[in-house]
């Protein structure tokens, strides 16, 4: 049996490096020890997952030795050392494990504050390692009664906000992407006016880092705030811009600053270690043994989830989140899929176009269906190395155009999804189906034949002129090539022409489809398999 290789490219908890090692269908190759070079030569090349940390960076040259790999795992919250869009161009689900480091970060982060508040660590090695007891020396601030500014109030700053409340403090947030409620409800004040941050006693960030919070905190955002600020930062380095950072505390602006993180990690050149109105700690925040522990088990289960295809949790870059997803929606993506993988396979052809027209509810999810659709109609020619992942991507690079209507109010049935494919030479294959309440999928319409069939199995579509004794002589040549029928349906227009989709029960050899071609009445004859 070949087994999956999962590599851990950084240092995770016990519990989780067993978990992988007592699975008996996975290859475990513990790397976190092998210098990164050496990892992305000699192992990431053999990975069908990575787990990963901050410390390695999922870029270009990791990404260019990932030849096998179908998914990561980042065993934390922060995804800005992995480059998402060029794991989505391969086909690389990327996952996090998104809470279990969050109250190691918060009280790391409330460790920073009463460290900045009560200059702990230099009273501490005033007294330990220079063996001086000079308390007149030593006078801190209280946090009762400051204002606390937020910046980003997710998992992690909401739960500071908490904390801080108990301390007494008068707290506040900005975070223009919650409602404000989830402050409020919390008597925590909400702001959308960044300077009431700016004006705070003490400030604090939680975001991400993105294009959009790189540098928030820079030289003009300093200038604006009080003389004597503290500003904590165990989120990312980069998100207080490193240099204006460096003048204010060098200049006593900024009272304090408590950094867990630094913009260029290891971090042990970095100007800011030379000053001494720093708390400085080497990205500790999810350094707790509960949180690593926690983490390390949901990493390593998802990873093992993810190398067998059952399941990609905290995926990052899917289309679509399963779990949020209402319940009448799975199958028509389900169906869509398969609609998608008949039309290519009567198209036979590379897809020029591939429009999805969805009617109904539905139509809310008219991305995920085209997704699906897109997945369907290229896993005839590319199998399975196109995904829900990269399919958007591989067909921008077929240069195959993408199409999507909506029609909320459908007129026939209650929801419908139709795919028309028009190929490289012109042709055009279109083909509705759509989901009855009790989960059945059918598909209703294929090429303007109305019929009733189920999405399964091997089928032959046979269209040919309506005219007598057409059906007897496809059920015998069915019949001498040893196949039983297990379904026929049958479909009319008005031009005289009818649409005839045979299920037969066994592989559906080609003798049988030139057979059924030479009839005089075929007008033309497909094999399909769902
Ligand atoms: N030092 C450490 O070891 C750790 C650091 N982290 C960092 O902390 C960050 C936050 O983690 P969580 O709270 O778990 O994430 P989260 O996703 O729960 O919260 C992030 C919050 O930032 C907000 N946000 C995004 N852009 C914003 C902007 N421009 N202005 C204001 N708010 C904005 C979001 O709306 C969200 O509410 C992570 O992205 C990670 O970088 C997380 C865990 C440990
Ligand atoms: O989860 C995060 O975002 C963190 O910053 C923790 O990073 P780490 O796993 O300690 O390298």
């Amino acid at each position: 049996m070949s087994k999956y290789t999962i590599v851990v490219c950084d240092h995770i908890h016990e519990s989780g490096l067993k978990i992988l090692a007592s699975d008996p269908e996975v290859e475990l190759i513990n790397a976190a020890d092998e210098p990164k070079d050496q990892l992305l030569e000699k192992y990431i090349p053999l990975a069908d997952v990575a787990i990963t940390r901050s410390s390695t960076d999922v870029d270009e040259k990791f990404l260019a030795r990932a030849k096998k790999m179908r998914a990561i795992v980042r065993a934390g919250v922060g995804v800005d050392n992995v480059d998402i869009p060029g794991c989505s161009k391969l086909g690389i689900v990327v996952m996090n494990v998104p809470t279990a480091n969050t109250i190691a970060a918060v009280e790391m982060t409330m460790a920073h504050m009463l460290a900045c508040a009560r200059q702990f660590p230099y009273a501490h090695n005033n007294l330990k390692l220079d063996r001086v007891w000079r308390r007149q020396d030593w006078y801190g601030t209280e946090l009762k009664d400051k204002k606390l500014g937020i910046i980003g109030f997710g998992n992690i700053g909401s739960r500071v906000g908490k904390r801080a409340k108990a301390f007494e403090m008068d707290v506040i947030t900005y975070d223009p992407y919650i409602d404000p409620r989830k402050a409020t409800d919390l008597d925590i004040a909400y702001t959308e006016n960044f300077d009431d941050i700016l004006a705070c006693d003490i400030i604090t960030i939680h975001t991400p880092k993105t294009e959009e919070t790189i540098g928030m905190i820079g030289k003009e955002e300093i200038a604006k705030m009080k003389d004597g600020v503290i500003l904590i930062n165990c989120a990312r380095g980069g998100l207080y811009d490193e240099e204006a950072l460096y003048e204010g505390l060098k200049s006593g602006k900024i009272a304090m600053a408590g950094i867990d993180v630094f913009s260029k990690e290891p971090a042990i050149d970095n100007p800011l270690l030379d000053l001494n109105n720093v708390t400085v700690t080497p990205h500790l925040g999810a350094n707790t043994r509960e949180s690593q522990r926690n983490i390390a088990v949901q990493a390593a289960e998802n990873a093992i989830a993810a190398a067998k295809g059952i399941a990609y949790p905290n995926a990052l870059n899917l289309p679509i989140r399963e779990n949020e997803l209402p319940e009448f929606v799975m199958p028509f993506l389900e169906l869509t899929q398969k609609i998608g993988y008949m039309s290519a396979q009567v198209a036979k052809s590379g897809a020029k176009a591939i429009k999805v027209i969805a009617e109904g509810p539905v139509s809310e999810y008219i991305d995920s269906l085209t997704t699906f659709a897109t997945v369907g109609v290229m896993s005839e020619a590319l199998a399975d190395s196109i995904n829900y992942v990269n399919a958007e991507y591989v067909a921008k690079e077929r240069e195959i155009e993408i199409l999507k209507e909506t029609i909320p109010e459908a007129k026939g049935f209650k929801n419908l999804v139709t795919v028309k494919l028009t190929t490289q030479n012109g042709q055009v294959i279109r083909i509705s189906g759509t989901v009855f309440e009790e989960g059945i999928q059918r598909i209703v319409d294929i090429d303007g034949y109305t019929l009733d069939l189920e999405p399964k199995g091997r089928m032959i579509l046979f269209k040919n002129n309506d005219e007598p004794g057409v059906i007897g002589d496809v059920g015998r040549i069915i019949a001498e090539n040893g196949l039983n029928i297990g379904d026929f349906r049958l479909g009319r227009d008005s031009n005289g022409q009818a649409l005839a989709v045979v299920r037969v029960d066994g592989e559906i050899p080609k003798k049988l489809i030139d057979e059924l071609a030479a009839l005089p009445a075929c007008i033309s004859v497909k094999a399909v398999s769902l």
